[in-house]
């Protein structure tokens, strides 16, 4: 019924017309020939034929041969070209697996996940997602320019409908990983209209990383750290910055800490880095005491690390005013991270209320001022909110673990992190370690697992690095 000429012609006049509205003009419908619909179609699949040798010329060409093989030379001779193809495939595999994984397997996986899965489920999927636009009766989707695939992942490059925003696209990030079966879906802006969606195939992160090896020469701006989901060592930037690690209970704050302990180890051997840690909680740090220049695990005592820490801040600052705007971490003047586990403690639960303040005064000096002249604080916190630490815009840099709720997300991430993929709040309780983080440089957040730093690993970290000088100086008492 919907086929019948009467259903189509009401369908582009929707409304009749009403009593107020007396004369209505309307576009006069004009039936198309079946001939004009058959030379479009026919027309259409001539322009295919041509672009197809363009799209997928290795697949033509392999046709084109076998066909022009097998109608010059007969059936024999194909069977013997596709077998000396094979056993030259075969060797090139087991010759150069990197460069055959890249130039073959890749290439062929893209093309059938592009005809597969997206070209196949492209329209409907876009259409419930709400990604469809409609002008003038027609429907518009944003089209597939290109499909690559990665170890992990799939890129699929899109272009976007005139008049519509990646935001669009960026709102339905969820939509678009279950409607193509993906765990998740990241989009990056290329240019205008020309979008990249990323739907990693598996989860590379899914194994716990054991803590990694110590490295010999230690670069402060990049300390590796665990693991991206494309397989690239995750680094952090210490030096130069204030990095706030954010994370429900057991969601993986303590690796995070240790991983960057762990990079420092040979400077904080030959002295031109020092950690001072405050430990709340007594279970995390303690471990690894020996390590540490300075430690503190009581409110008072961790009020006085901090304003030791500020001290030296305005000490060093005074002597560098004039004469040099930036730090080079020297025995003299080492570079210095707080490490601040559970840092509410501190700022929100302590119950001597002047003990919350000077520690949050503490806080804001040092994060504010403290980046040039080599003093960072590495902190931990649980709950993002502002109530309990009004401080989280100090920190530049923020490492998003798992966490309770989707607002919280953009609380620690910044503004439109979740809309780009950053679903910390669904990170799996069985992923510890696992975080979002932003890359310098780079809007689009980052999917990252830090290395595990086991009990064993700390033992032997202080057995090894934590030398006498080094042993801590535990603040006791300091009011
Ligand atoms: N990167 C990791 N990889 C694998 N397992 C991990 C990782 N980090 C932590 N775990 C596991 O999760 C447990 C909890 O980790 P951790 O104590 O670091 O969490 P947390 O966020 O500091 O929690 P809390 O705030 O309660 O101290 C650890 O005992 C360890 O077994």
């Amino acid at each position: 019924m919907l086929r019948s000429n009467r259903a189509g012609s009401t369908q582009v006049q929707p409304t009749a017309p009403v009593p107020a509205q007396t004369v209505r003009f309307s576009t006069p419908v004009v039936e198309t020939p079946g001939i004009f619909i058959l030379a479009r179609w026919v027309a259409r699949l001539v322009g295919l034929l041509v672009l197809l040798p363009f799209r997928f010329p290795v697949a033509v060409a392999t046709v084109a041969v076998s066909v022009a093989v097998w109608h010059w030379l007969g059936w024999v001779a194909l069977a013997v070209v596709w077998t000396v193809a094979d056993l030259g495939l075969l060797v090139w595999w087991r010759r150069w697996p990197d460069l055959f994984r890249r130039c073959v397997a890749l290439r062929a996986l893209a093309a059938w996940r592009w005809v597969w899965v997206y070209r196949r489920h492209w329209q409907p999927v876009l259409v419930v997602a709400g990604l469809a636009e409609s002008y003038q009766e027609r429907q518009y989707l944003p089209r597939i320019r290109r499909v690559t695939c990665s170890e992990w992942s799939d890129r699929v490059r899109v272009r976007l409908v005139a008049g519509t925003a990646p935001t669009d696209v960026e709102q339905r990030v969820s939509e678009l990983a279950h409607g193509f079966g993906a765990p998740s879906c990241r989009v990056t802006v290329n240019g205008p209209r020309d979008v990249v969606l990323e739907f990693p195939r598996f989860d590379t992160l899914a194994q716990p990383i054991d803590a990694l090896e110590v490295p010999e020469a230690v670069d402060l701006r990049a300390l590796p750290m665990g693991l991206c989901e494309d397989g690239e060592v995750w680094r952090l930037r210490l030096h130069g910055t204030h990095v706030l690690t954010v994370g429900v209970t057991g969601a993986g704050k303590g690796s995070v800490i240790w991983s960057a302990v762990r990079a420092m180890l040979p400077a904080i051997e030959d002295g031109t880095a020092q950690v001072w840690a405050v430990d709340p909680k007594r279970m995390e740090l303690s471990y690894g005491r020996a390590l540490f220049a300075r430690y503190a695990d009581t409110g008072e005592t961790a009020v006085g690390l901090l304003e030791a820490a500020v001290s030296m801040m305005q000490e060093r600052a005074a002597r560098y005013a004039g004469k040099q705007r930036v730090h080079t971490p020297t025995v003299e003047d080492p570079f210095v991270v707080v490490v601040v586990d559970e840092v509410a403690f501190v700022t929100a639960y302590h119950p001597d209320r002047d003990v919350r303040r000077r520690a949050e005064n503490a806080l804001a000096t040092l994060t504010s001022q403290g980046r040039s002249v080599g003093v960072s604080v590495l902190a931990a916190l649980q709950d993002p909110r502002k109530e309990v630490l009004n401080l989280r815009n100090l920190f530049p840099d923020k490492i998003a673990l798992r966490l309770d709720e989707a607002s919280q997300v953009d609380m620690v991430l910044g503004d439109g992190a979740r809309e780009r993929g950053a679903n910390a709040h669904l990170i799996d309780p069985d992923l510890p370690g696992v975080a979002f983080v932003r890359l310098e440089g780079s809007p689009v957040p980052v999917r990252v697992r830090a290395a595990f730093v086991c009990d064993a690993d700390i033992d032997a970290m202080a057995a090894e690095y934590g030398a006498p000088s080094l042993r801590p100086v535990v603040d006791e008492g300091v009011a």
